[in-house]
C-alpha cells in the first residue's frame, strides 16, 4: 500500500497541493481527476520521485519511500509518460531490453526471453523490429507499457494514457489496463478523461484547484 500523509508542494511561493492525504492499495487502479491545472501532474510526479516534495510522507507499506536514493524504491514504479519517451533510434526489441540490461544487469539471454514475453503480451511481436517513428500512437504507447514493465515495477502511473489516442482507442487502453490488473499491478492514472476513470478505476481522487 502506498501512502501519502500531508503532502505539500509549491511552485514558486504558489501552493498547488496543500497536507494532500491519500492511500493506494496494491493492485487497484487509482485514477486522478480535476481540472486543468489543479496539480494532478504535480501530485504523480511527487508520487513517482520525479519532484520532490515541501512537505509531507511518502510511505509504501509503511516504510518511507525515497526513490532518489533508494534504486529498490526507483525501480518500484514504472511511469508511462504522456508522449511515451521512447527511444528514437533503438528499435521496439531494444527499447524494451534496454534498461534491464544497464539498469538490472540481466544477462542477454533472460532479457531476450522476457522482451519476447513482453512483445507477446502487448501484441507488439511483429513490431520488434520497427522503430517508434514507424509506429502508431496506441502501439508507441504499448512499447512504452512493455518497457516500464521490463522493470518489473510493482506500480505502474500513467499520464494522461488517452489524451494522444484517437477516441476509438479508448476501450483498447481501458481492456490493456483491465488485463494488466488481473497480472497484480497497481496502476495511477491521470487523467481528464471521467468515462476511462469510470471505466477501470476502482477509486477515484479528484484534485481540487486551491486558487
Ligand atoms: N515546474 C513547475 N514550475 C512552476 N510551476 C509549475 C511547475 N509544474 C507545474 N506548475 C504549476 O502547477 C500547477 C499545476 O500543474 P499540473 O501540471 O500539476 O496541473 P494538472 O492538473 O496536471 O493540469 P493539466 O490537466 O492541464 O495537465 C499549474 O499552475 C502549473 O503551472
Amino acid at each position: 500500500m502506498i501512502t501519502l500523509k500531508n503532502i505539500k508542494k509549491s511552485f514558486n511561493g504558489r501552493i498547488i497541493l496543500n497536507n494532500l492525504n491519500l492511500e493506494i492499495k496494491d493492485g487497484e487502479i487509482l485514477a486522478i481527476v480535476g481540472p486543468s491545472g489543479a496539480g494532478k501532474t504535480t501530485l504523480l510526479r511527487a508520487l513517482v520521485g520525479l519532484d520532490t516534495i515541501d512537505s509531507g510522507e511518502i510511505l509504501v507499506d509503511n516504510q518511507a519511500f525515497d526513490p532518489s536514493n533508494n534504486a529498490n524504491d526507483k525501480n518500484m514504479i514504472g511511469v508511462v509518460f504522456q508522449d511515451y519517451n521512447l527511444f528514437p533510434n533503438l528499435s521496439v526489441r531494444e527499447n524494451i531490453g534496454l534498461a534491464p540490461r544497464l539498469v538490472l544487469k540481466q544477462d542477454k539471454q533472460v532479457v531476450a526471453q522476457q522482451t519476447n514475453e513482453l512483445l507477446t503480451k502487448l501484441r507488439l511481436a511483429d513490431k520488434a523490429k520497427l522503430y517508434p517513428f514507424e509506429l502508431s500512437g496506441g502501439m508507441k504507447q504499448r512499447v512504452a507499457i512493455a518497457r516500464a514493465l521490463a522493470m518489473q515495477p510493482k506500480v505502474l502511473a500513467y499520464d494522461e494514457p488517452t489524451s494522444a489516442l484517437d477516441p476509438s482507442m479508448r476501450n483498447e487502453v481501458a481492456n490493456l489496463l483491465l488485463a494488466l490488473k488481473k497480472d497484480g499491478v497497481t496502476q495511477i492514472i491521470v487523467t481528464h478523461d471521467v468515462e476511462l476513470a469510470n471505466k477501470v478505476a476502482d477509486n477515484i481522487f479528484t484534485v481540487t484547484p486551491l486558487s
